[in-house]
């Protein structure tokens, strides 16, 4: 290891010490705090179906930035490229439009065998997969209902989609010896005012019933519910709305998903993570970046990541947060993307685990607020990146922006040759 990063780290370690911190712990406990990768970034959400359409449901991937995965073995690829360059744990998200199959499956009839590649892939990289129903870009959801759909036959199928996905969820957590968790989002909204706000949701509640009705084990598949505030197209009206999903979760015992930009403008998800952690067991988060909306751009290292991470870091909420990211950005190098967000979400988590916490508690406990925003804010200056760049180090990954030189070198011989 360059000596430099050894020394600096040295001098950081006394310094948090002085401070009550154990630098070793905190660097201890972020190796092993997975982050789930999304491989939707890798391809703008276009998947690998035979006979895939275009991208609806009232999200959007902007951009055209050349050199895009077009198969699993891109994808695959672009994906070991992209995690050799970020420390510490990492998972796969993947969504059901990722199958392998060369002839066309219905949604609604995929099964475990179709994610075999996946699977043996993710058990060469030891990391764990998680999974999800792919219930937009298809023509049964094209006049923006599925779930909740008025025509049974069209809920059927969404219904028979959602159960399908669940059986391949579990054989990804049973081959891989990690539960995967399976969110459910669904695009089911209106455009303008709709004269009936329940009966959409009285379908949504039934058809989710019966899609968790079938059990499983929890230490292969963990069930989650995303909610939403609007998207293009259902500006008026979302059925799965937050107040939906946060009840569904509660009273279901299924993990609650929080996606940063699916709020109001000024709401924010770390505000959420502790108030929901009262009455549901698991929560998913989607960490994301909305500018002006749900624009889904690249994750920094800003105030609201950091937010989150403190939040999960000072309320022990480890084992019960599963950490996902849900950004993509068709407008830049599509590595680099991943590389960027993910590398932030795990800075933000390394601050939060060396943050000087019992000081602040003591300050806020003897209600001296003067101290507490002096030491929270001192405490943003710390060097955290010298231990941040020692974790990178030990791990031979990338220390600074050294990574980028490696994706400019990829995008030269790989992505530039497709
Ligand atoms: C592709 C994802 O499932 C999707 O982004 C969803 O999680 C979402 O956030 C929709 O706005
Ligand atoms: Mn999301």
């Amino acid at each position: 290891m360059n000596p430099m990063i050894e020394t600096a780290f040295g001098l950081a370690r006394e310094q948090y010490a002085a401070l009550g911190v154990d630098v070793d712990a905190a660097l201890e406990q972020l190796a092993k705090i997975p982050v789930s990768m999304h491989c939707w970034q890798g391809d703008d959400v276009q998947g690998f179906e035979a006979d895939a359409g275009d991208l609806t449901g009232g999200i959007q991937a902007t951009g055209n930035y050349p050199g895009k995965a077009s198969t699993p073995a891109q994808l695959r690829q672009d994906l070991e490229q992209a995690m050799a360059l970020i420390p510490g744990a990492k998972r796969l998200n993947l969504h059901a439009i990722y199958l392998e199959s060369a002839e066309p499956v219905a949604r609604d009839k995929i099964e475990p065998k179709h994610f075999a590649g996946w699977v043996d892939w993710a058990k060469r990289q030891q990391i764990g997969l998680d999974f999800n129903p792919t219930c937009f870009s298809h023509p049964n959801s094209g006049d923006g209902m599925t779930l909740a759909h008025p025509d049974e036959s069209i809920r059927r199928f969404w219904i028979d989609h959602c159960k399908a996905c669940r059986r391949i969820s579990a054989y990804f957590g049973e081959s891989l010896g990690t539960p995967s968790v399976m969110n459910i989002w669904i695009p089911d909204g209106m455009k303008d005012l709709p004269a009936d706000r329940l009966g959409p949701r009285q379908r949504l509640v039934a058809a989710l019933d019966e899609i968790i009705s079938e059990p499983f084990d929890e230490a292969h598949h963990i069930d989650a519910v995303e909610s939403k505030l609007f998207g293009i197209g259902a500006e008026s009206y979302t059925v799965g709305s937050n107040e939906f999903y946060l009840g569904y979760a509660a009273t279901r015992d299924v993990a609650l998903c929080l996606d940063a930009g699916h709020f109001h403008p000024t709401e924010v998800i770390s505000d959420k993570i502790s108030a929901a952690s009262l009455y549901v067991r698991h929560l998913l988060l989607h960490v994301s970046r909305p500018v002006r909306w749900d624009s889904d751009h690249v994750v920094l290292l800003d105030d609201e990541t950091q937010a989150i991470a403190n939040e999960i870091i000072r309320n022990g909420l480890l084992e019960r947060v599963h950490i996902g990211l849900d950004f993509f950005d068709a407008s830049i190098n599509r590595i680099a993307a991943w590389v960027i967000g993910t590398r932030n979400m795990k800075k933000a988590l390394l601050k939060a685990l060396l943050e000087p916490i019992d000081a602040l508690r003591q300050a806020e406990q003897q209600g001296d607020y003067a101290s507490r925003l002096a030491l929270m804010e001192e405490s943003r200056s710390l060097p955290w990146q010298a231990v941040w760049d020692y974790a990178c180090a030990r791990e031979g990954v990338p220390v600074g922006a050294t990574w980028l030189a490696k994706v400019k070198e990829y995008e030269a011989e790989v992505l530039s040759r497709r």
